[in-house]
C-alpha cells in the first residue's frame, strides 16, 4: 500500500466503529463492500455514485483481442450472446477476470497492474498489426486506447453502457462535510467527480472537501488518484493493488 498519511483508525473518534462511505454501484458489488467493510469493524455508509445503463451494443467480431475492463462490460456482453470467434480475450484485472470466467469466457490475458496503463504495458510488445476491440463504458479512459495505437494497434472501441450518477446520491457529502466520516473509498475517477457534483448540489461542496481534510481518502488506484487531487482531495491511501478489498482492508487498518 501506498499510504500517504492516516488510516480510518486515526481519524476516528474515540468510541464507536469508524465511519466510511462507499460508492459503488448499487449491485451485489455493493453489498459486498458493506459486507466487507462491516467484517472489518466499520460502520459503512453506502451511497451509490454509479448507474449504468445499457448500450445494447456488442463488440466486433473481427478483433484479434478483445479487452473488458468492467465487471460490467462482461455481464453485457453475457446477456447480449456474444460469442469469442478465437481473439484473445483480455481483462484488466482479477474482477473483471472473475467476471467473464463466470459468463464462461476463458482469459488470457490480465496484466500485473490493473489499470489501463498496466494493460498497455502487457500488450504493447505483441499488438504491432493487431485489431483490438475495447469493450467498455462511455467515461473510459484515453490511456488505453492511445496506449495500444502506439503500439502499432488498429483499436476500435464499443461502448456497452453509459455511466451515469444516481438520482438522490449525496448523502455521504452531508456528512463529510458536517465533519461525520472517518474515510471514504473512491473505487474510480467518476465517483470522485460525481461526490463533488453531489455536494456542489447541495451547497456543501467547499464544507465537503473540508470535513474530508480530517478524514482518511481511500482510493483504488493511482488514475483515481489523480483524479481526487486535481478536485482537491488530498489522498491518504492507495492500496497495492486494484481491488476493493485491498482498498478497504488499507484504509482501516493501514
Ligand atoms: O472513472 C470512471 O468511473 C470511468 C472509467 C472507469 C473506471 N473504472 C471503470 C470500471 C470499474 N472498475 C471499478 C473498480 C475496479 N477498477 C479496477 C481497475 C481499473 N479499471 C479502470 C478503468 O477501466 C481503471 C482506470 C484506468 O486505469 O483507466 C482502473 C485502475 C484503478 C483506478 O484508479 O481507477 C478494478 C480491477 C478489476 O477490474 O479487476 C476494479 C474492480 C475492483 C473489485 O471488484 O475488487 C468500478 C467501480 C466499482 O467496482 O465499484 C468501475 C465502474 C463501474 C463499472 O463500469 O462497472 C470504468 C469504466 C470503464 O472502464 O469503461
Amino acid at each position: 500500500m501506498s499510504e500517504r498519511s492516516e488510516t480510518a483508525a486515526d481519524s476516528a473518534p474515540s468510541t464507536g466503529p469508524p465511519t466510511v462511505a462507499v460508492f459503488r454501484p448499487d449491485d451485489e458489488r455493493l453489498e459486498e463492500a458493506v459486507s466487507l467493510l462491516e467484517d472489518l469493524g466499520a460502520n459503512p455508509v453506502p451511497d451509490p455514485m454509479l448507474a449504468v445503463e445499457p448500450a445494447d451494443a456488442t463488440p466486433r467480431t473481427d478483433a484479434d483481442y478483445v479487452v473488458f475492463t468492467s465487471k460490467t462490460g462482461a455481464e453485457l456482453v453475457s446477456e447480449a450472446g456474444w460469442e469469442p470467434t478465437g481473439e484473445t480475450v483480455c481483462a484488466i484485472g482479477p474482477a473483471t477476470a472473475d467476471a467473464l470466467r463466470e459468463e464462461g469466457y476463458a482469459v488470457d490475458i490480465v496484466p500485473e497492474e490493473f489499470t489501463s496503463s498496466g494493460l498497455v504495458d502487457t500488450l504493447a510488445a505483441e499488438v504491432d498489426g493487431a485489431r483490438i476491440e475495447v469493450a467498455r463504458s462511455d467515461h473510459g479512459s484515453p490511456v488505453l486506447l492511445e496506449g495500444l495505437e502506439a503500439a502499432g494497434a488498429y483499436v476500435h472501441e464499443t461502448v456497452l453502457y453509459r455511466l451515469v450518477r444516481p438520482d438522490g446520491s449525496g448523502d455521504s457529502a452531508e456528512l463529510a462535510a458536517a465533519g461525520d466520516l472517518d474515510a471514504v473509498c473512491f473505487t474510480s475517477s467518476l465517483t470522485v467527480e460525481h461526490f463533488l457534483e453531489a455536494a456542489a448540489e447541495r451547497g456543501v461542496r467547499d464544507d465537503a472537501l473540508t470535513g474530508l481534510a480530517d478524514a482518511t481518502v481511500g482510493v483504488i488506484g493511482e488514475p483515481t488518484a489523480e483524479t481526487a487531487s486535481s478536485q482537491g482531495l488530498a489522498v491518504d491511501v492507495v492500496p497495492e493493488e486494484a481491488t476493493f478489498e485491498a482498498l478497504a482492508r488499507a484504509v482501516l487498518t493501514g
